[in-house]
């Protein structure tokens, strides 16, 4: 006999939880402090000492860089919110769609909100006894799959009856998003009145470090930037944004690339970042305002920034794809 206090089982529902990194809630000085103060306290990212690290993050880090960035939010802020939220946001409710109500769509970010405990939490409540945690980064890296990961997982920790959990691999490489990519890059390029001379594919860096220590990070972005040249039949320029502190980074640097082009006789080029599921500060505002003033600045003379696949239709297909492989088994509709 089953005594009669015993919790009910829930019904299985099953639940996709689509994980990004997170923004500040405002582009003002205050708000990006408290969302780069979380971000950069995080282990997965900054790999020293905290006893060493946090007065450089309390003291020259969050009095300095705040101002910058805030500017830099400014700029690409959308009457819909910050880009990375709102076309987030959009992924969830088109995937949403297009499972239908086999599963539940969510989504959460790694710092800031909505935060991933909370809606790991919620889709817990909303019955879903199988859950499938997806950070949506093409390319595994320790400082963002990890740390999403990580941070569910915390989550789970607190309760007693946990759902059953699976988490998306990395699909730098899958013929889904390979294609994905093809269709939007040549779409992209099909709307300019010039040809580009170079294409350059930009990917976040990270520390060279992380590489040494076994992070597969930077050879899955060549990777990708084979199988994509590969499939589009032409070179493929791959460079690596965003270097933050001192230490070496993964190279070339994006913005040296640019600089250098016109030089070798390169003035037209066409830049997209494919390790970017969504578009956001890092994209519109440094490659495609940033990018295009060093490029101009160095003698160039056509520029274009090519869109991620954000929540486009063949960007929605590509997830709903990749997910639904993961969700074999859980959902009967799935691949
Ligand atoms: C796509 C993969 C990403 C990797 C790898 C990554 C590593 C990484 N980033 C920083 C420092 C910063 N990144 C910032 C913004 C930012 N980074 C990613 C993605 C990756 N980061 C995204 C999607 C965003 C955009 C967020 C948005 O709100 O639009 C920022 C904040 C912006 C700024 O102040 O310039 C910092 C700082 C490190 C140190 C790192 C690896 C160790
Ligand atoms: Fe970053
Ligand atoms: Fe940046």
């Amino acid at each position: 006999m089953i005594p009669a206090n015993h919790p009910a089982t829930p019904s299985p529902r099953v639940g996709v939880l689509l994980i990004n990194l997170g923004t500040p809630d405002a582009p003002e000085p205050g708000a990006v402090r408290r969302y780069l103060a979380e971000f950069l306290s995080d282990r997965r990212v900054i790999e020293l000492p905290q006893l060493l690290w946090q007065p450089i993050l309390r003291g020259a880090v969050l009095t300095t860089r705040p101002s910058k960035s805030a500017h830099a939010y400014a700029q690409v802020w959308t009457d819909a919110g910050p880009p990375l939220a709102a076309i987030t946001r959009e992924q969830a409710a088109a995937l949403q769609g297009a499972f239908g109500a086999d599963v539940v769509v969510d989504y959460a970010m790694r710092y800031g909100s909505p935060a991933i405990g909370d809606r790991v939490r919620a889709l817990k409540e909303a019955g879903c006894a199988r859950i499938l945690l997806a950070p949506l980064y093409p390319q595994y890296c320790a400082a963002t799959t990890a740390t999403a990961n990580d941070k569910a997982f915390e989550a789970l920790a607190g309760m007693r009856w946990q759902p059953a959990i699976r988490t998306l691999p990395p699909y730098h490489d899958d013929p889904a998003y390979i294609d994905a990519l093809k269709a939007s890059v040549g779409a992209s390029l099909a709307t300019l009145d010039w040809e580009p001379e170079a294409l350059v594919a930009s990917f976040h860096g990270m520390p060279l470090r992380t590489m040494d220590l076994g992070d597969p990070y930077y050879r899955q972005c060549l990777e990708t930037g084979q199988l994509l040249s590969k499939a589009l039949g032409r070179d493929l320029t791959v460079s690596f944004q965003s270097r933050f502190g001192p230490a070496k980074w993964l190279g070339p640097a994006t913005d040296t690339v640019l600089a250098g082009l016109p030089a070798k006789g390169v003035t037209k080029v066409a830049i997209f970042a494919p390790g970017f599921s969504a578009d956001c500060v890092e994209t519109l505002e440094e490659l495609a305002i940033r990018g295009r003033e060093t490029f101009v600045e160095a003698g160039g003379a056509e520029f274009a920034y090519l869109p991620c696949l954000n929540a486009s239709a063949g960007g929605i297909a590509m997830l709903r794809a990749v997910l639904a492989r993961e969700l074999a088994g859980w959902v009967r509709t799935a691949a």
